[in-house]
Order: structure tokens, then C-alpha cells, then sequence
């Protein structure tokens, strides 16, 4: 459930105006509503509870501090895909023991990193990957926790760019070569095979892919048992979608997670004496992404012959996702006003004819308007850059009447801080 609601007229984040919000922090911002994030954790918590199952937060969904100091505090890991995230992880208080690391292209560094902090176990998506782990392990004298991320081939019915499960895409090892490279993982010294993994893609609405792909990895389980490979965690990654456009009808996260241990118990139970396999999910934009809006303010309105341009102070380098997958974000007026409404396209400043954040939306408003862009509390900030020199939004978590700034806003010569002239 989503803890943003018209309240005498304007939208509130829970308790808390947003007009009062851009007021105090100004525009653009990101609002966080803990009372969502939490409920959204605990949604999977609740699926888990009293089974050796752990939640790690895909991270890179939304990365502040404090939304991972949030979830640490229910007991979530986190699921990472650098060294910087590990880091943020530790400085917000996460502990590395629940991490699991992911990612194809993990540098020798990183690699020192996660295994120094002890990290749970390390996602590995090919062979060479598995060669430059054992060596790295080796010279620190460790073992390194090692899962595959197997690619099952299934189709995840999601866009094509959010798309990772088919064998045409960069990540995991294909299914056919699985076993071959659990053999080789089993013979290098210095891992230990612990697990396996998916994930096929992102913002999916049905759990069949998902649970197609588990009774692929169930099958791959029972193979490498067969020879002596026995693994002691099944990670399912993320994945589940939410519904941007008031009609998406998303799975029920505790509807997905119940069938998934619907079949686990009775695989278990048939094969295996009833012992249990940890089970690990990944989710991201399930836990984040109803619980953040970007708000922003109408700076011009440019009627025009063909088209109407709302020109706002938000932009592609603020909010990447229309730009980047055509995605559809709803966008609604903070306080609603009388008149009449045009159709219009929402641009943002940056100069790229790509930056836009919504097209054809039937808006009734004025400059100095303030609007908020919903469901964008996932790879929203994150995904944010500093195109055109313009510094990212504040980003800010309500809790209840409470407000808390938790990135205050970057200023200009903060971008180029770093850079120096040619001596
Ligand atoms: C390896 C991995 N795990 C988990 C996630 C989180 O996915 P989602 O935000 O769709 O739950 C992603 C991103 O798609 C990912 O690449
Ligand atoms: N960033 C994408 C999802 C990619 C997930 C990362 N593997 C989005 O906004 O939908």
C-alpha cells in the first residue's frame, strides 16, 4: 500500500504536504514515505517469516543511506553490484555477512573488497569470473562463497531492455553450460560452491516465468547433487513489478513467494528427506518503487500548434526511465486546480529532444504549478546524472509528520570540484 493521498485538496506524502516540502527543500526533489518502504519490506518478510530465507535489497534501485539504514534495521541484506555499494552498505550500517554480490564484471579490487568484509557469497556469471576469484581468494588466503548465476532461458515478458534471463543477453551462465562450470567451480581450491541464482528481468507482472525458471534451477539442483555437488542456498533474484499505470495488476509479492515455497517444500520433501535449502530473493523496485514520488514545478507552458510543452524544472538526467524505455510514469497535479485542461508533453530543460518525462497528459495547470511524478522511488535518484551541469534533486523521507532530509541538493560548483586545468 502506497502512503500517498490527497488530503483538503493537496497530495500528502503520509502526514506531510507536498507543497510544504517544495517550499522547505525546493524543486526538484525526491519524497521517500518510510510508512511505504517498510510495508513493502515487510510484505517479503512476512512471506519468510520462520523459514531460512533472506530478503537482500537489490540496492541499486535506490541507494541512499538512510532507505538502507531503513531496511537493515527490519533485517534486510542487500544485494550489490560494486565495491561502491558495499561501502554504502557498511556506512549505513548494513551488514556485509548478508550480502550477496552480483554483476558481470567484477574487478579485482572489488573482489578484495567483499571478500576482506566477508561478504555472504559472490554471484559469478562466467568461467574467466570464476578463474580471477579463485586466484584473488588464493592470495588472501580464503575461500570464497561462490553461486552461479544461471540463465534459464526463459522469457520474462518485460520490456527488452529489462529483459536479462534469454541466452541473448550478456548476463548469467547459459543453462546448457551449467553444469560444466559448477564442475569447474567445484575443482578451483579457493571456492566454495554454495549456490545457485537467477534473475531473469525486471518489472514483471506474472510470477510463470519466475516459477518456470525455479523448476529449471530445481532440476539443475538435483543434477549437481547427483554428482556430489551439493548446494546449500537457491536464489531466486528479483524481478516482481508494480503497477505504474493504475492498471498494471502486479503478482502479490506474498501470492509469489508462497507459491515458490509451495514447491520448494514439496521438492524438498519428495527428494530430499524434507531438508530445507535456503532461499534468497533480490527484489528492488518492488520494495522502493511505490514509495517515492519526483516533485517538481512547472516553469513555462508553450502552447503550440502541433503539440503543448509544460516545461518543468525536472529532467532526463533527474528521471532517465521515460527517456531510456519509453516507460509510462503517471504525473499528478500537487494541488489540483479549476480550468480547463490541454493535452500536453512534459519536457524538462536539458537540451536533447529525447528529454521528456510524459507525453499527451491531460493537465490542467499554470507555471509556478507543482506536480508530482508517482511510483518513481526506484531507479529514479539512481539512476540520475549531471547532464547539462545541473546538480540532482534533494531527496527526502517523510515519516508520518516528520520530515527528514536525506540528500540535500547538489550545488553547482560541487560538479566541478574535481577538475583542474591543464598546467
Ligand atoms: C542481479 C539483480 N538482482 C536483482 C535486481 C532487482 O530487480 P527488480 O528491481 O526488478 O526487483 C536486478 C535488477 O534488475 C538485478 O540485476
Ligand atoms: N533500471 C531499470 C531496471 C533495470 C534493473 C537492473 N537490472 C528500470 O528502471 O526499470
Amino acid at each position: 500500500m502506497s502512503h500517498f493521498s490527497y488530503q483538503n485538496g493537496v497530495l500528502h506524502a503520509e502526514n506531510v504536504a507536498l507543497s510544504a516540502i517544495a517550499e522547505e527543500f525546493g524543486t526538484p526533489a525526491y519524497v521517500y514515505s518510510k510508512a511505504t518502504l517498510l510495508d513493502n519490506f515487510n510484505g517479503y518478510a512476512k512471506a519468510c517469516a520462520g523459514r531460512d530465507a533472506l530478503v537482500c535489497y537489490a540496492m541499486k534501485a535506490n541507494s541512499n543511506l538512510a532507505v538502507l539504514d531503513l531496511l537493515a534495521r527490519q533485517g534486510a541484506g542487500f544485494d550489490i553490484v560494486s565495491g561502491g555499494e558495499l561501502l554504502r552498505v557498511i556506512a549505513a550500517g548494513g551488514d556485509p555477512r548478508k550480502v550477496i554480490f552480483s554483476g558481470v564484471g567484477k574487478t579485482v579490487e572489488e573482489m578484495r573488497l567483499a571478500l576482506d568484509k566477508g561478504v555472504l557469497c559472490f554471484n559469478v556469471e562466467s568461467i574467466p569470473e570464476l578463474h580471477r576469484l579463485n586466484e584473488v581468494a588464493g592470495q588472501m588466503g580464503k575461500r570464497a562463497p561462490v553461486s552461479l548465476r544461471v540463465n534459464p532461458n526463459v522469457d520474462a515478458k518485460t520490456h527488452p531492455y529489462i529483459a536479462t534471463g534469454l541466452k541473448a543477453n550478456k548476463f548469467g551462465v547459459a543453462y546448457d553450460d551449467a553444469l560444466d562450470t559448477y564442475r569447474a567451480a567445484a575443482s578451483l581450491p579457493h571456492l566454495e560452491v554454495v549456490g545457485i541464482d537467477c534473475h531473469i528481468g525486471s518489472q514483471l507482472l506474472d510470477d510463470a516465468p519466475l516459477l518456470e525458471a525455479l523448476d529449471k534451477l530445481i532440476a539443475l539442483i538435483d543434477t549437481l547433487a547427483g554428482e556430489g555437488i551439493v548446494l546449500h542456498h537457491l536464489d531466486m533474484g528479483g524481478g516482481i513489478g508494480i503497477n505504474y499505470s493504475g492498471e498494471d495488476a502486479p503478482v502479490q509479492v506474498g501470492d509469489y513467494l508462497a507459491r515458490v515455497f509451495e514447491r520448494i517444500d514439496a521438492w524438498r520433501a519428495e527428494k530430499y528427506e524434507g531438508k530445507p535449502i535456503k532461499v534468497i530473493f533480490e527484489p528492488g523496485r518492488s520494495i522502493v518503487g511505490n514509495a517515492g514520488v519526483l516533485l517538481m514545478s512547472v516553469e513555462y507552458l508553450k502552447p503550440g500548434e502541433e503539440k503543448n510543452f509544460c516545461v518543468v524544472d525536472a529532467a532526463m538526467n533527474d528521471m532517465m526511465r521515460p527517456t531510456l524505455y519509453e516507460a509510462w510514469m503517471a504525473v499528478q497535479p500537487v494541488t489540483p486546480r479549476e480550468g480547463k485542461a490541454l493535452t500536453y508533453d512534459l519536457v524538462g530543460p536539458v537540451c536533447e529532444s529525447g528529454d521528456w518525462l510524459a507525453h499527451g497528459r491531460e493537465l490542467a495547470v499554470q507555471p509556478g504549478d507543482l506536480l508530482a511524478m508517482m511510483t518513481a522511488g526506484a531507479y529514479g535518484f539512481t539512476m540520475a546524472s549531471n547532464y547539462n551541469t545541473r546538480g540532482r534533486p534533494a531527496e527526502v523521507i517523510v515519516d508520518g509528520d516528520q520530515v527528514h532530509l536525506v540528500r540535500r541538493r547538489e550545488q553547482p560548483q560541487e560538479l566541478f570540484a574535481l577538475e583542474s586545468l591543464v598546467k
